[in-house]
């Protein structure tokens, strides 16, 4: 396996190929999953919830990111590393910049940030210097208060659409990626279609251009509430590197997500 780059996932997307994504937060976990062929890693801020134990991921720092980050980019074969932008990651353009560049210094390739529309002028800057970005939408966890809950976005026509407007526009300020949480499929599909960037989706239905999921919800051990978008594939596997191997696969035959795991 070659590495995967950005312009290798868009030509994933242009030939109709889906691609995996898995979360990962150390060295032994992310050599596992490039061997079982996983195509983006993401040192995910959810490593507030599932290594850490909080219920939420708005209590992860810049240093708790960037420690992971490293052991992560140590251990990492071709997969194309991701990494979230932690809570109040962005409170002015200028510390917006020095945690990106922090970031990508750890071994970050591409920044990603949660948001809507308003991020425009964050995504053009970073782009124009060097940043890669991901746009992270729908459901947005570090909004959760705001949300009330870990619910699904987009259901109304008319949120729905304003999804699909802020994803264009994020796109047109730079964004080299779009993630969707937590959203109908019918409007997975519809970004999707609209976007010359890939989208990936994580509970947005089997017609993104790429899929995601946490860790530790692959291997089945989850702590509190299970989503309904995840699956544990260790149960169908031998031993981990076949579980991620498993996911893997089933994304590439479009076999996961099935209708159980949408909504
Ligand atoms: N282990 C784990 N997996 C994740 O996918 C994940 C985390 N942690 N931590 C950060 C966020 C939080 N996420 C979550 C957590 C719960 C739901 C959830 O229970 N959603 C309901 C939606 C109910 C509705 O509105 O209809 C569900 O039934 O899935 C969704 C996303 C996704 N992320
Ligand atoms: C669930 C994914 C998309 C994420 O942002 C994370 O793991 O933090
Ligand atoms: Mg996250």
């Amino acid at each position: 396996m070659t590495s995967v780059t950005l312009s290798s996932l868009k030509a994933r997307k242009r030939a109709g190929e889906p691609f995996s994504c898995l979360t990962a937060y150390d060295a032994s976990f992310a050599a596992a999953a490039g061997r079982a062929g996983i195509d983006v890693l993401l040192v995910g801020d959810s490593l507030g919830m599932v290594l850490q134990g909080h219920d939420s991921t708005l209590p992860v720092t810049m240093d708790d990111i960037l420690y992971h980050t490293r052991c992560v980019a140590r251990g990492k074969g071709d997969s194309l590393l991701m990494v979230d932008l932690p809570f109040m990651g962005n409170p002015s353009r200028e510390r917006l910049l020095d945690n990106a560049a922090a970031l990508m210094r750890a071994g970050a390739e591409l920044v990603k940030v949660e948001g809507e529309g308003w991020m425009a002028d964050d995504i053009r800057e970073l782009t124009r210097r060097g940043v890669p970005v991901c746009a992270h939408l729908g459901l947005t966890p570090q909004t959760v208060h705001q949300l009330g809950g870990y619910k699904v976005q987009g259901r109304e026509a008319e949120a729905a659409s304003r999804i699909l407007e802020d994803a264009r526009a994020l796109v047109e300020a730079g964004a080299s990626v779009i993630l969707l949480e937590c959203v109908p499929a019918s409007l997975g599909r519809a970004v999707s279609e609209a976007l010359e960037v890939p989208v990936i989706g994580i509970g947005a239905g089997p017609d993104t251009d790429g899929q995601i999921l946490v860790m530790h919800d692959v291997l089945g051990v989850t702590h509190g509430r299970t989503p309904r978008f995840v699956k544990n594939f260790l149960a169908e596997a031998e031993d981990i590197e076949g579980a991620f191997r498993r996911y893997h696969e089933a994304v590439l035959a479009r076999e996961f997500p099935a209708a159980e795991h949408c909504f």
